[in-house]
């Protein structure tokens, strides 16, 4: 039987104090654990901009493929997910974050678990909290989220079941426009894995109005450990795009449109042609309270990745060695950003 990502991370555990996001709430200052060294590259007032992808436009594959080579992440419009279903998945978002620390707490992640409610996975690598709290999906969230509305969570799990199937119609699009881009066929790739050859989680992201936003850190600087992320912000910014050679740059809400960004397994396949994006959330200045719900579209831990042979040539060499899925996981949980260099050939 496949492993499962859940198993990965029961073998890769954070420590307890690490998954315990701080009552927002109840704080007017942001306590010494929240306050990070002063920065002055927090505002970004970049005029470039990751590009936008209409999926209904004939040219969608070139403009996808050059973004991803350019930005490794671009916004997505006519991508077929009802705005309605946005409002409602935003919504269901906004309704979790904002019951009381005490029954958030019913539901938190178990420090060797993957979902539930908790603070970023990435938190253990730095010395400083971040302004955020968040609640993972693999799969059905009826565990959890009967843990937190014991006769009131039908519509949650509804709306969030709808929506990972309606993400893994707009995912497979992008990967058969992708591969498409690359001069690949759908069969091309040829994932060693038993019967599903994709896996998924969702992300709920909530940032709270911070009292000092300028100290305070969103979601640190990380790359996703994904095929690509598809992310839905609410009308509040705070994601940014970090771009070799231009800096960070601020990737404003449009409305209805998602953000897609290339994680580390494309960059990998790709043998590094797309860079892996990336990307970091810092905090509203005006008070908001910003949410956003990223749908990570992955392969299953038992999957073997390597860069795609057929787009390397007799001068081109692979520049990352064959992992595992689990494998890649593992030394990410323990590497963090060093990870896609430990792998390097
Ligand atoms: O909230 C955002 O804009 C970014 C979220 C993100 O990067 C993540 O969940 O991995
Ligand atoms: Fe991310």
């Amino acid at each position: 039987m496949a492993t499962t990502l859940s198993q990965v991370y029961r073998e890769n555990p954070i420590r307890l104090y690490n998954i315990i996001p701080l009552d927002f709430n109840s704080v007017r200052t942001v306590p010494d654990s929240h306050v990070w060294p002063k920065s002055d590259d927090f505002s970004s007032d970049h005029w470039l901009t990751i590009p936008i992808v209409d999926l209904e436009d004939p040219n969608a594959v070139k403009l996808a493929g050059q973004a991803c080579e350019a930005w490794g992440a671009f916004h997505v419009i006519n991508h077929g997910i009802p705005l309605n279903l946005l409002e409602e998945v935003e919504s269901e978002t906004r309704r979790l974050f904002s019951l009381p620390a005490e029954t958030k707490m019913k539901a938190l992640r178990e420090p060797d678990g993957a979902t539930g409610y908790g603070l970023p996975r990435i938190s253990k690598f730095f010395p400083k909290h971040m302004w955020h709290e968040g609640f993972t999906i693999m799969g059905s969230p009826a565990d959890h989220a009967g843990m937190l509305w014991p006769n009131d969570n039908a519509r949650f799990c509804y709306v969030m079941d709808r929506y990972q199937k309606k993400m893994e119609a707009v995912a497979e699009k992008l990967t058969n426009l992708i591969l498409e881009w690359l001069g690949m066929s759908q069969e091309d790739p040829k994932w060693e894995v038993g019967s599903s050859p994709f896996s998924a989680a969702l992300q709920l992201n909530s940032y709270p109005p911070c009292p000092n936003p300028d100290r305070a850190m969103g979601l640190a600087p990380h790359t996703d450990t994904s095929i690509f992320t598809i992310l839905h912000q609410n009308s509040v910014s705070g994601l940014q795009i970090f771009k070799q050679g231009a800096g960070w740059d601020s990737v404003l809400p449009i409305a209805g449109a998602l953000v897609v960004n290339v994680g580390d397994l494309l960059h990998i396949l790709t043998n590094a042609r797309f860079p892996s994006a990336l990307h970091r959330a810092v905090l509203n200045q005006d008070g908001y309270h910003r949410l956003s719900v990223a749908y990570f579209y992955g392969l299953p831990s038992d999957c073997r990745v390597s860069p795609w042979l057929k787009l390397l040539n007799s001068v081109e060499k692979p520049r990352y060695r064959s992992v595992t899925v689990k494998e890649y996981v593992g030394i990410k949980s323990n590497n963090f950003q060093q990870a896609l260099w430990l792998i390097r050939i």
